[in-house]
């Protein structure tokens, strides 16, 4: 058994260099970024009135009087000059005109025709965003970064039409074993329903995957074999069950006569232990155990960093979160113990509650926590109001 970090650094090793593709910035969301994207123009791109009002040459004043020589609207600009007792008609996003320093806005004027007069109620401030305000010509968003719904709009008015992605990476998921029927189909007297992949398909796709969801494989090196094949050509092929050491728990055997390079078989955590990882042809083979829980927490620790680390994005893992207990832990054995708990209040900290029963063939509770508690290996017992590490579920 190697510590959870150590598995986690091996796996992340195993991951090729991005592979970067263009992308028209309308399907963009959600992707990576794979190379800084640079604005061809400043933002705005000249003086802009931030009001609708009158746009002057000199600071208003009470009572002052101006002549409205002509009209600025968002897409049609001014063409003369303001000077001294000139007034431009303007409207918000117009280019400010030469000679203009303030936009009096219109609910501090009173107008009569072509004249205005200034209010003695005047606010302040010269409505007017100046030239580059929001960004400059040149200015970056830098790579590796995750486009998220702003960015879209900062690239749109970067004028940045087609951008360079990180190609999404193809995660083949395998659920192996003779005990397994589709959701939907009637299972025989000794089947389940196969569940456990539909979270990670989920979990992958949340991280930017594209997820192909393979036939069941049945408990046999000749189906193994057959729906490894079927798997062939994408970047992580995750099997699921027959990782562990009973007669029927084929993956190693299988994908070592398969050619897989082990990268590591067995890890000291709990739910997980029998955790598998290599490199498979041009794929990454990740063999998750096939307790639901345990698989989905795997993911959680595994799948989801490589996915990320597969689109270039830098420190991959779940960060850890602070929190206080609200129970007594015993002393934790040789296994890191990722304990299903839900958050209860706020004390500075979160208050974190592990459930009572932490059994690996239980959905039920891991649909109702929000935290993972972690309980290092060979931790000491704990006690009401420690602090502890948890990773939030989302
Ligand atoms: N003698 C030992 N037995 C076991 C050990 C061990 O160290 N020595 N480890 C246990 C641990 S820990 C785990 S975790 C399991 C994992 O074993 P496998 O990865 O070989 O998983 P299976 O035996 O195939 O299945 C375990 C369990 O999960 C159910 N399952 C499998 N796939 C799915 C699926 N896609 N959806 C829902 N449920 C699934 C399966 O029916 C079994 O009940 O091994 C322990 N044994
Ligand atoms: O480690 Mo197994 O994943 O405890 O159930």
């Amino acid at each position: 058994m190697i510590p959870v970090d150590d598995a986690l650094r091996r796996l992340l090793s195993l991951v090729p260099p991005v592979q970067a593709e263009p992308l028209a910035l309308a399907q963009a969301a959600g992707r990576v970024l794979w190379a800084d994207a640079v604005a061809d123009r400043a933002q705005p791109p000249f003086a802009a009135s931030a009001m609708d009002g009158y746009a002057i040459a000199t600071q208003p004043m009470a009572g002052q009087t101006f002549d409205i020589i002509g009209t600025a609207q968002a897409g049609a600009g001014f063409s003369g000059r303001v000077g001294p007792g000139e007034a431009v008609r303007i409207f918000t996003g117009a280019s400010v005109p030469q000679g203009a320093q303030w936009v009096v806005i219109q609910e501090d004027v009173t107008r009569d025709g072509a004249r205005i007069t200034i209010s003695d109620t005047l606010g302040d401030g010269r409505n007017i965003r100046p030239a580059g305000a929001d960004f400059s010509a040149g200015y970056r968003l830098t790579a590796p970064r995750r486009l998220r719904a702003a960015d879209l709009a900062l690239l749109a008015a970067m004028n940045c039409a087609t951008l360079s992605v990180a190609r999404k990476p193809v995660v083949a998921l395998i659920a192996t074993g003779d005990e397994l029927v589709q959701p939907g189909e009637p299972p025989g007297p000794n089947q389940i329903v196969a569940s456990n992949i539909f979270a990670l398909k989920a979990m992958a796709e949340a991280e930017g995957a594209h997820v192909r969801l393979l036939p069941i494989a049945r408990d046999t090196q000749a189906a193994l074999t057959q729906v490894l094949a079927l798997a062939r050509g994408a970047d992580v092929i995750v099997t699921i069950g027959g990782a562990s050491v009973g007669d029927h728990d084929l993956v190693a055997r299988v994908a070592e006569a398969e050619g897989m390079e082990l990268a590591f078989h067995k890890i000291a955590m709990r739910p997980g232990k029998p955790l598998l990882s290599g490199r498979l042809d041009g794929s990454i083979l990740l063999g998750l155990p096939g307790n639901p829980v345990s698989a989905i927490i795997c993911g959680h620790l595994f799948l989801v960093p490589l996915v990320r680390a597969l689109q270039g994005l830098p420190d991959p893992a779940p960060r850890p979160l602070r929190a206080r207990l609200v129970c007594d832990l015993p002393a934790n054995g040789p296994r890191a113990h990722y304990m299903r708990a839900v958050l209860t209040g706020d004390d500075g900290l979160p208050m974190i509650d592990p459930f009572p029963d932490q059994d690996s063939g239980r959905l039920t509770p891991l649909a109702g926590a929000q935290a993972l508690l972690i309980r290092p290996v060979s931790a000491p017992a704990a006690t009401v109001g420690d602090v502890v590490d948890y990773l939030p579920l989302v």
